[in-house]
């Protein structure tokens, strides 16, 4: 397949670019200065030169705490910029892959959130991206996919786990939030389950494979559990690890207000599109080993 994907340097774009090759695709990366997700005129022309089979739209603006200030550029960016990507798939007649986030959901329900369940995003980020899923239905509804992930990390870009590694370079104990919990996945297992995604929409135009899936890693972790799990896996590579402390979010005050419940039922995805993502410990091994490999 000839894959363009939104964005250049992102956690999932770079997985995507990865897996991709592995596999035998093509992978196009589309980002700035060419391809602004705030200019919805250069969305449509990169994608066009691209011409590919499908497109995965995957950059977003992802900085949870900042765009409690900057609401205007996240919602230009994950909201209009994404109804732009769908518009520009549906002029060019390919499928697109929209990828979203936990985060549209307020995290107060009992149980892992269902599809269907009533989104109520907390934070302008979430709202963000909640209306990104709004336009991409709205653009081009019958040939979509939107695959909402969760708790982010690669050994790519910025994360949660890089974040965990470097403060414990120059610190013995971390205080981390045990009250939010969540699936935490790896970019590279999202990039594997995309490129299932894209050969099936290629493959078929079922109505069935269209809408909204989640997909995220199977288990579920706190924040602190999954910060204890990344030292210790640092620690068995001989990497740096550090004392986990269990905080409340009350101890952790941020601009944002993050779900305490964010766990995502995958049901849906496996029957449809059979992607099953794997544990995400094992994932978690091997992303940390290769972020080890290559600092030392
Ligand atoms: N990170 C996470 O924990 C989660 C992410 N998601 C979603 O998954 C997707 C991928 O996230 P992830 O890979 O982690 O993101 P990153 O923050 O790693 O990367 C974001 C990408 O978006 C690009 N980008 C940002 N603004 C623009 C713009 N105006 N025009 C063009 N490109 C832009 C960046 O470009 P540049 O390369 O120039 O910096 C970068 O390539 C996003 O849709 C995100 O909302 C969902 C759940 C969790
Ligand atoms: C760095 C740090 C964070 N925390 C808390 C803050 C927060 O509640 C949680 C995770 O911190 P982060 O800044 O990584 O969280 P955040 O940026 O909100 O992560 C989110 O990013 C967006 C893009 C998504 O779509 C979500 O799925 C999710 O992955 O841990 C601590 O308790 N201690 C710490 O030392
Ligand atoms: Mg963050």
């Amino acid at each position: 397949m000839r894959i363009a994907v939104t964005g250049k340097s992102g956690q999932v774009v770079t997985a995507l670019i990865e897996r991709g090759a592995a596999a035998g695709h093509d992978v196009i990366a589309l980002g700035r200065p060419e391809m602004d997700l705030s200019d919805p005129a250069s969305v449509a022309s990169a994608l066009e030169a691209a011409a590919p089979d499908v497109v995965v739209s995957a950059a977003a603006y992802t900085a949870v705490d900042k765009a409690e200030s900057e609401a205007d550029l996240a919602h230009a960016v994950n909201g209009t910029g994404a109804g732009a990507v769908a518009r520009a798939a549906k002029a060019l007649g390919v499928p697109v892959i929209h990828v979203s986030t936990d985060y549209v959901f307020d995290g107060r329900l009992d149980r892992p959130y269902r599809e269907g369940d009533p989104t109520g995003p907390t934070g302008v980020y979430g709202a963000s991206k909640l209306a990104g899923e709004q336009a991409v239905l709205a653009e081009y509804g019958d040939n979509a996919a939107i695959l909402r992930v969760a708790w982010v990390y690669s050994p790519f870009g910025a994360n949660f786990v890089k974040t965990m590694l470097r403060v414990a370079g120059d610190r013995d104990e971390v205080s981390v939030v045990a009250d939010q919990v969540g699936n935490p996945t790896s970019a590279l297992d999202i990039a594997d389950g995309i490129l299932l995604v894209a050969a099936n929409l290629v493959a078929s135009d079922d109505p069935a494979l269209r809408g909204v899936f989640h997909m995220t890693a199977r288990g579920e972790a706190s924040w602190a559990d999954f910060a204890r799990a990344i030292f210790a896996a640092s620690a068995s590579v001989g990497g740096p690890s550090a004392t986990v402390r269990r905080i409340t979010t009350a101890d952790y005050p941020t601009p944002a207000t993050r779900p305490a419940n964010s766990r995502l039922d995958c049901t849906r995805i496996a029957t449809v599109h059979g992607v099953t993502l794997p544990e995400w410990q094992g994932a978690l091994t091997t992303v940390v080993a290769r972020l080890q490999s290559a600092s030392s």
